[in-house]
């Protein structure tokens, strides 16, 4: 009891603190700033106006001088496996530095090249003399729904820093890089999302994590055995069925995305912010792909409809330090609908299948409508919370996670 309100009480203390930093290079973006919330005589939408393309900075910002831009062509082999290690040895770890996300190189190349992507926002940095590539920052085109207006964005992602060049200022020349190149592409707004408090966040949302393997968790330091458990209790309490119980789940099959294509429309416009999905769209990031995205979907047996899907992505994290293990295998939720099928059936029939592929946790946000599953399918809190952000467009409120209809990778 005294531990949670401590818990609550320091996490109050973060995020008042991180709210009274000095963020230098933040303060100069058209991002909501700190100064301004609750401030209800600014407007929600756009922050600046676009600029005439003339007006666009024509040539790349200034890198100190041992350094060189380089555009990341993720259909070469070899560009792809460099990435592919900077991320390994330098990308996101949690707190504890226990683990570090490992994304692989097919999910890289499936994230990366969605229908209309520009390879130059696909932006590397090079030592001039190594050639070696010590820093990264993508954008991929994304039709966000804002309320009720459509809004042509980019989606940031996989920004990343070398270790041994960390804390040089890198970073906000690597922003405004990617900025710039979307400017060129007649692109004004961006989203994105962090494990950091920046100005300003349109949600912060919570992780929840259902074990699906316990012992190895709890060898590895993901979970703690808990009081009064034992391990032979745990294993048992996390047990899930053999096989999925909803008649007519099956793999989703490309003739399935227009009717996985409709049902996601409609789903989706019940949030305030939500992808403008299209079937190349649902083509391209709803299915199935080894190793990186599983979705499933129920088609009635009766009537051959389809009612419900549900997916989730592969993101495995390498384990740093520990003898027996070096990999944790997740899965993320990603999209799901229910509209005959409870949705608490469909997540239990999605963790089988995830237990089924030999996952040991399936993570989930509490966005969209999973709040109304995540405890009593046995998910537990994590400690990482993920912001939200978006760029050059204002929101007059806030967002609940469950009003967020949009998952990043
Ligand atoms: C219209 C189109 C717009 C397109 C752009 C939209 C915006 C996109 C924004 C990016 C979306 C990314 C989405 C993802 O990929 S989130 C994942 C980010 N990557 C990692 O966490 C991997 C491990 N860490 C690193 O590689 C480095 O620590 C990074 C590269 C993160 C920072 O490098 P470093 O540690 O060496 O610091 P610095 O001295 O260079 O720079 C310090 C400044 O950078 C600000 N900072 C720190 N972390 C982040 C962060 N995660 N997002 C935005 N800003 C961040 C920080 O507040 C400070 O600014 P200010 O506080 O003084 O103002
Ligand atoms: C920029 N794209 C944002 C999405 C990237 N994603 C998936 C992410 N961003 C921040 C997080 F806080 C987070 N968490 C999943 C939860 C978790 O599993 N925590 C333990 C853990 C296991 N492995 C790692 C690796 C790094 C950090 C925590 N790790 C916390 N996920």
């Amino acid at each position: 009891k005294n531990d949670a309100s401590l818990e609550t009480l320091v996490k109050k203390f973060q995020d008042t603190l991180s709210s009274s930093k000095k963020h230098k290079f933040w303060e100069t973006q058209p991002v909501g700033q700190f100064k301004d919330i609750g401030n209800s005589t600014l407007s929600e939408g756009p922050i600046e106006p676009p600029a005439p393309l003339s007006e666009v900075k024509q040539e790349p910002y200034n890198l100190p001088s041992p350094y060189e831009w380089t555009t990341c062509d993720m259909d070469s082999e070899e560009t792809c496996s460099e990435v592919y290690n900077l991320l390994m040895n330098n990308y996101v770890e949690d707190d504890e530095n226990m683990f570090r996300f490992n994304y692989s190189k097919e999910f890289l190349r499936w994230a990366l090249r969605p229908p209309g992507y520009f390879k130059s926002w696909h932006i590397g940095v090079r030592v001039k003399t190594s050639k070696k590539l010590v820093a990264f920052i993508t954008g991929v085109p994304a039709r966000i729904r804002v309320r009720e207006e459509v809004v042509n964005m980019a989606e940031i992602n996989f920004l990343c820093v070398h270790k041994k060049l960390r804390s040089k200022r890198l970073a906000p020349v690597m922003i405004k890089e990617v900025t710039r190149r979307v400017h060129l592409e007649n692109i004004w707004q961006a989203a994105y999302t962090a494990g950091v408090v920046l100005p300003t966040p349109i949600t912060t949302c919570q992780y929840w994590h259902r074990s699906l393997n316990p012992k190895k968790l709890i060898d590895v330091g993901f979970s703690r055995l808990g009081a009064r458990m034992t391990m032979s209790r745990t294993i048992k309490l996390y047990k899930l069925p053999d096989s999925t119980a909803t008649p007519g789940l099956r793999k989703m099959e490309l003739h399935d995305v227009p009717a996985v294509t409709r049902l996601l429309k409609s789903y989706l416009g019940q949030f305030a912010v939500a992808p403008d999905f299209d079937e190349d769209d649902v083509e391209h990031w709803l299915l199935p792909t080894e190793n990186v995205v599983d979705s499933y979907l129920v088609e009635s047996p009766e009537t051959h409809e389809i009612t419900d899907f549900c997916s989730f992505y592969t993101l495995p994290s390498s384990i740093l330090g520990n003898q027996n293990y070096t990999t944790l295998k997740a899965a993320y939720s990603y999209y799901n609908v229910s509209t005959k099928t409870p949705l608490l059936q469909l997540m239990n029939d999605a963790l089988v299948v995830a237990k089924q592929k030999d996952y040991d946790v399936f993570n989930a946000l509490d966005v969209m409508q999973n709040e109304s599953f995540l405890k009593e399918l046995k998910f537990g809190p994590g400690d990482g919370q993920l912001h939200y952000y978006l760029y050059n467009y204002r929101l007059q409120h806030a967002l609940k996670p469950s009003e967020l209809g949009l998952v990043l990778l």
